[in-house]
């Protein structure tokens, strides 16, 4: 009877705890995207000629991000950067050029839920492709690091903007 009794309440705490886990991953908005960069032809040796795009939203606080949403249920991250990225920029997986080695994991609240967000880095394989943006931005910009930064406002993503550049200096020092 008493092993009984404790068998049963190892049963109920597992299932509690497997319920409160999976309570806390639905809680979680996820979004993935790219960090999208180009090199710019004719001009100082690389890294120097490497610009970044980042997207202005035409809703809230007008806040400028790199391409980048929400997960839609059963899909894969990877394919949620690339639809995203297509569907915000008019940028496809043929457009870009995928940088191995690099993705960033950000964390951060929003309305109170917590968000996670990873992003890739990609190049743009021809510099001289247009964005095409959706409804969901009202501007974008081509910048250099530090006003890339500058935009981007929030600690967290200049330090991923960093990262990525860090990234792409390491990449060619190998070269
Ligand atoms: N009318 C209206 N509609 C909205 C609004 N809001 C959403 N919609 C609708 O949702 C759709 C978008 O759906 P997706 O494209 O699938 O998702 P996401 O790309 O994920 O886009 P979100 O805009 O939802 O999410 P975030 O960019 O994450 O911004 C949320 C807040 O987080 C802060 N924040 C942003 N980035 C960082 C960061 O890097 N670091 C830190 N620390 N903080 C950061 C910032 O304070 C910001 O206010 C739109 O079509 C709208 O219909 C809104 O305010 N008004």
């Amino acid at each position: 009877m008493w092993m009984d009794l404790q068998a049963r309440q190892l049963v109920v705490e597992s299932e509690l705890k497997a319920s409160h886990s999976c309570f806390n991953r639905k809680m979680v908005l996820r979004a993935c995207g790219f960090i999208i960069f180009r090199r710019l032809v004719g001009r100082i040796p690389s890294p120097g000629n490497i610009e970044y795009l980042l997207l202005q939203t035409s809703y809230g606080e007008h806040h400028w991000t790199p391409p980048k949403g929400h997960v839609d249920p059963g899909e894969d991250d990877l394919t949620t950067a690339l639809r995203e990225t297509k569907e915000e920029a008019g940028l496809g997986a043929e457009h870009l050029k995928v940088i191995k080695g690099f993705v960033q994991e950000l964390h951060y609240e929003v309305r109170g839920k917590p968000k996670e967000v990873l992003y890739w880095l990609a190049e743009l394989k021809d510099p001289g492709t247009a964005v095409t943006l959706s409804d969901e931005h009202q501007d974008y910009r081509w910048a250099q690091l530090e006003e890339a930064c500058t935009l981007a406002r929030y600690k967290d993503l200049q330090d991923t903007l960093r990262a990525a550049h860090r990234h792409l200096e390491a990449c060619q020092d190998k070269q």
